[in-house]
């Protein structure tokens, strides 16, 4: 493995289909490769809060994340530490009691709504990548994704959509897209620039290995 992994981040909009993406470049190689983190893992720990005010928490703002710890992590990965990795809860609005213990390796992919917005991270990457999906089949993704993984009300996701999702998009979201070096369109089902991804990182990790 070369002195520190690869970073690939993977930015979009909240339905954009980052996840999907991640998991289709994930299976073109082995476990022991990619190591995958959830910038929604690391959303402030609100479990002193009553649960009727973490429903108010606007989970779309930079300021809901703890991007310091996912900075520090990722700085552990980098020199070959392990870390561990928190598990969020979101029927419950906060993070969970346990974490997972994750071993650094040589590929990390970064994968959030909003990893492109701090500075801090942008700096840490190797590619970015902005995932493309059209408002109207990000929202309906999100539903049916919402509702049946979850925990949600259809009331409540069309809710938090307007009041927050769509407006911190539009401030927030999409403005990051100037920052990345490749845009897929459609997200998962687009199978060239999966292709051209995973081509990428195997260049990447041949000469990686050549150079040792
Ligand atoms: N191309 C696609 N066609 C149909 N459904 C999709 C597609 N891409 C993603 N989905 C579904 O939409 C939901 C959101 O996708 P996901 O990859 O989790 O997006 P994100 O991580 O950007 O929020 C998931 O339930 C996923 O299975
Ligand atoms: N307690 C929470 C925390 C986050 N969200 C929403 O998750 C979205 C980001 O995750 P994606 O997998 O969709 O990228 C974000 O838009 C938050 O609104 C939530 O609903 N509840």
């Amino acid at each position: 493995m070369r002195d520190k992994p690869v970073v690939i981040g993977v930015a979009g909009g909240s339905g954009s289909g980052k996840t999907t993406v991640t998991r289709s470049i994930c299976k073109r190689f082995s476990d022991k490769t990619i190591l995958v983190i959830e910038q929604d893992y690391y959303y402030k720990d609100q479990s002193h809060l009553p649960f009727e005010e973490r429903l108010n928490t606007n989970y779309d703002h930079p300021l809901a994340f703890d991007n310091d710890l996912l900075i520090d992590h990722l700085n552990y990965l980098m020199n070959k530490e392990s870390i561990e990795k928190p598990i969020y809860d979101y029927k419950m609005h906060t993070r969970s009691e346990e974490s997972v213990v994750v071993e650094p390796k040589e590929v990390i992919i970064l994968e959030g709504i909003l990893i492109l917005e701090d500075p801090r991270l942008v700096d840490l990457m190797d590619i970015k990548v902005f995932v493309d999906t059209d408002a109207d089949i990000r929202i309906i993704r999100r539903m049916m994704r919402d509702i049946k993984d979850r925990g949600r009300s259809l009331d409540s996701v069309i809710d938090q959509y307007v009041n927050n999702v769509r407006p911190m998009h539009l401030q927030f979201v999409e403005p990051t897209k100037r920052y990345a070096d490749i845009i897929i369109p459609e997200g998962g089902q687009n199978h060239v620039a999966i292709d051209i991804m995973a081509t990428k990182i195997e260049n990447i990790l041949a000469k990686n290995h050549t150079k040792q």
